[in-house]
């Protein structure tokens, strides 16, 4: 039986007196890949950063392996791959294994040195996401393609149980695209990794997913499972009988 990795029940969330999360339901389970797909200002951000335990939600329940997100331990089975964009400082004098590896102290713990389990798990993940040629150059000088494979393997070297995306296709040409998605695609069918993606680009995503939220403030729609059918139908009879009592 797949175990549940994320769930939000009854999720409510404002920025001040903005709501911007209304009454979201959703499970993901281990080995998916789900793409969170809306329009902008629809709150996809937001519901990766509650997901994250950055934020809390107003009302409802949010957890992550079966924690609240902000009591979550151990950090490191979440892996982060930021924009692309707004990310990395160029001038910064870093090489690829070096980024890499400093993503490992997420595992390791931040005052603890690395021993050779550490420096080999790098060497799998450089080989893994094919990194390993270009190990010693400086990120700041590689293609926003390559860049984004850094980061990939930053978030996967702490050896996560989720992968957690917010659009992570700006600023990558479509040849890097199409190879980022077959990265994706074999994480997920080889290694049974779950992923949640926040993407604009339907186009590309839609043929790796394992299922598609729609989201614009609520779930719009979500080609959902069987499992999560009647709790959905509740909320919906909920739903309906408070606007009849209005
Ligand atoms: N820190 C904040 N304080 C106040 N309002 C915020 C804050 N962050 C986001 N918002 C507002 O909340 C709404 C949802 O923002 P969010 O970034 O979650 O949407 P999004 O779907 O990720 O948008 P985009 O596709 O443009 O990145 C927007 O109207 C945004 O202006």
């Amino acid at each position: 039986m797949m175990k549940t990795v994320v769930e939000l029940q009854n999720v409510f969330f404002t920025y001040g007196c903005h709501p911007v999360l209304n009454d979201i339901n959703l499970t993901i389970k281990t080995g998916e890949l789900v793409g969170i797909v809306g329009p902008n200002g629809s709150g996809k951000s937001t519901l990766l950063k509650l997901i994250m335990g950055q934020l809390k939600p107003n009302a409802g329940h949010v957890t992550i392996f079966g924690t609240d997100p902000c009591k979550l331990k151990e950090k490191y089975k979440i892996g982060y791959v930021p924009q692309k964009a707004n990310h990395f400082n160029n001038q910064f004098p870093a090489t690829v294994r070096e980024v890499v590896t400093s993503g490992r102290a997420a595992r390791r713990g931040l005052f603890r040195p690395f021993t050779g389990s550490d420096y080999q798990e790098v060497e799998r993940v450089l080989e893994l996401v094919g990194l390993m040629d270009i190990s010693n150059q400086l990120v700041g000088m590689l293609s926003g393609g390559q860049q984004q494979r850094v980061f990939i393997a930053r978030a996967l070297v702490s050896e996560p149980e989720i992968l957690i995306f917010d659009e992570p296709t700006v600023g990558v040409d479509a040849a890097a695209q199409s190879l980022f998605y077959r990265l994706l695609q074999d994480l997920n069918q080889k290694r049974n990794m779950t992923m949640l993606m926040v993407s604009h680009e339907l186009e590309g995503l839609s043929s790796i997913i394992t299922r598609q939220v729609c989201l614009d403030r609520h779930i719009c729609s979500c080609n959902c499972h069987t499992y999560e059918i009647p709790r959905l139908q509740e909320n919906c009879s909920k739903r309906l009988a408070y606007q009849a009592a209005k």
